[in-house]
C-alpha cells in the first residue's frame, strides 16, 4: 500500500470561469496559470505522484515548457495515472479538499467526483471531494484564490488484481 498527499493553489485573475475538477464553472473571475489551472487535479496529480516517489507536476510538465501552456489538467492528470500504473500501482481511494471563500462548489462536487472517477477508473465510491470556505480568513478567505489538498491510498496492481 502507498499513501500520497498533494497541495496546490492559484490565485484568481482575469476571466470568466474557473476549471475546477474538470468542470468549467463560470465566475466573475479566471485563474492565474500556465495550465487551464485546475487547482483540484493539479493537487490529485500530486497525491499519486507523491504515493510512486514520482516528484511533482512540476518535474513532469514544468511551467516553462510551451508544451503544457493552457493544457487541459484531465490530459495532465491522466498521463500521471498512466505513470501510476507503470509504477504497478492503482487507486484504492481518493478524498479531496477544495478551500475557496466563493464560488459556492457544492451544486458542482457531483460532477467533480463522476468526472475523477473516471479518469482515475475506479468504482462508485471510491473518491470523495469535499468544499470549506476559511471562514473569511487568509489568502482564501479574502477571495484571492482556490487551494485544494488531495489524499490517495494506492494498491499494488498485479495483471487485473489490486492488493496489498
Ligand atoms: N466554496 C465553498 C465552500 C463551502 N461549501 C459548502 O458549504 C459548507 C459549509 O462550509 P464551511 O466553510 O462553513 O465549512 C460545506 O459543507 C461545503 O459543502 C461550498 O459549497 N463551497
Ligand atoms: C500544471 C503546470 C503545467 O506547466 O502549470 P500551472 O498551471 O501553473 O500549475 P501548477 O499547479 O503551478 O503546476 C505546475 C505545472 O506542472
Amino acid at each position: 500500500m502507498r499513501i500520497g498527499h498533494g497541495f496546490d493553489v492559484h490565485r484568481f485573475g482575469p476571466g470568466d470561469h474557473l476549471m475546477i475538477g474538470g468542470l468549467r464553472i463560470a465566475f466573475e473571475q479566471g485563474f492565474v496559470a500556465h495550465s487551464d489551472g485546475d487547482v483540484l487535479l493539479h493537487a490529485v496529480c500530486d497525491a499519486l505522484l507523491g504515493a510512486c516517489a514520482l516528484g511533482d507536476i512540476g518535474r513532469h510538465f514544468p511551467d516553462t515548457d510551451p508544451a503544457w501552456a493552457g493544457a487541459d489538467s484531465q490530459d495532465l492528470l491522466r498521463r500521471v495515472y498512466t505513470l501510476v500504473k507503470e509504477a504497478g500501482f492503482a487507486l484504492v481511494n481518493l478524498d479531496a479538499t477544495l478551500m475557496a471563500q466563493q464560488p459556492r462548489m457544492a451544486p458542482h462536487i457531483p460532477s467533480m467526483i463522476e468526472t475523477l472517477t473516471a479518469l482515475l477508473q475506479v468504482e462508485e465510491g471510491c473518491v470523495n471531494v469535499k468544499a470549506t470556505t476559511t471562514e473569511k480568513l487568509g489568502f482564501v478567505g479574502r477571495g484571492e484564490g482556490v487551494a485544494a489538498e488531495a489524499v490517495v491510498l494506492l494498491a499494488r496492481h498485479d495483471r487485473g488484481q489490486v492488493s496489498e
